[in-house]
């Protein structure tokens, strides 16, 4: 199927598309997806989708329930049961799991060192990637969304598909920065640069595929970066215009 936006058949406005925007942003840990997702998604008046979250919240789970991140079957089973909620407004995002608020707690160390055991699993990717693509198609108003497999696996007919990308000592001084210099140096590489090597052997996040933009942020401030993801969106769909 064609990349070109849908541009049949707004009435009184023919060349603007009837289809939602879609805006798909991949890349590796620390490149600025989370940052300038939501930042895209504020400046176009868009939901905003964080898949990682989702990996995040089902591996809260599996080790809040106390099971084996190595059973892959009982992990899998416990995420097919879960519940699992995602507030979309990039100004208020939260994520709820059985009734837990996990917002806060997925992004702590013990959540990323175990999240990809879990993202790993390929039931579990079965399952959330389903999910997303439900997330996505209910979006009325247009969505970006974020991860390692959105351009490839989850929305490969976006409009607007990006890998960003950045050189991995900036990727390792920006999350040693987040994170704070009281962090050691060995625990912030195992966030970025352990975690890339085993996510990626399940989803293509260092190169692009056909049709995708690479966008280097490693020289940009956010709001270039937010600039020229906006600068992708084709005219058809120009929020100005078509809102
Ligand atoms: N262009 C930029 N210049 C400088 N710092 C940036 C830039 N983009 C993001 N950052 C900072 O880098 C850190 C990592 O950004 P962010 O969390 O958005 O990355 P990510 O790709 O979503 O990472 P992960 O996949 O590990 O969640 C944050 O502290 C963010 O503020
Ligand atoms: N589409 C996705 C999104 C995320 N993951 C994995 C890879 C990460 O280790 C983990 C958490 O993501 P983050 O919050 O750091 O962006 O989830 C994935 O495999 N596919």
């Amino acid at each position: 199927m064609s990349d070109a936006p849908r541009t049949s058949g707004t009435p009184g406005h023919p060349l603007l598309s009837d289809a939602p925007l879609v805006v798909a942003i991949d890349g590796p840990s620390g490149s600025g997806k989370s940052s300038t997702s939501r930042g895209v998604a504020a400046r176009l008046g868009l939901a905003y989708l964080d898949t990682g979250a989702m990996y995040r919240a089902v591996t809260w789970l599996a080790v809040h329930e106390g099971v084996d991140l190595t059973d892959t079957d009982a992990v899998a089973d416990l995420v097919a049961r879960s519940q699992l909620v995602l507030e979309l407004d990039p100004a208020h995002h939260s994520v709820t799991i059985d009734g837990h608020d996990v917002t806060t707690a997925i992004r702590d160390p013990d959540v990323s060192a175990a999240v990809s055991a879990v993202a790993t699993n390929l039931a579990v990717r079965a399952d959330l990637v389903a999910r997303q693509k439900q997330v996505i198609a209910d979006a009325a108003g247009g969505i970006v969304a974020e991860g390692r497999d959105i351009t490839t696996v989850v929305a490969p007919e976006a409009p607007v598909r990006v890998l960003l990308v950045a050189d991995p000592a900036a990727r390792v001084a920006r999350r040693h920065a987040e994170l704070g210099e009281h962090v050691d140096a060995e625990a912030v590489h195992d966030q970025v640069v352990r975690r890339d090597r085993d996510d990626s052997t399940v989803a293509a996040f260092h190169d692009a595929a056909p049709g995708v933009t690479v966008l280097d942020s490693t020289e940009l401030t956010l709001e270039q970066v937010i600039d020229a993801i906006c600068a992708l969106v084709p005219a058809a769909y120009d929020p100005a215009v078509a809102r």
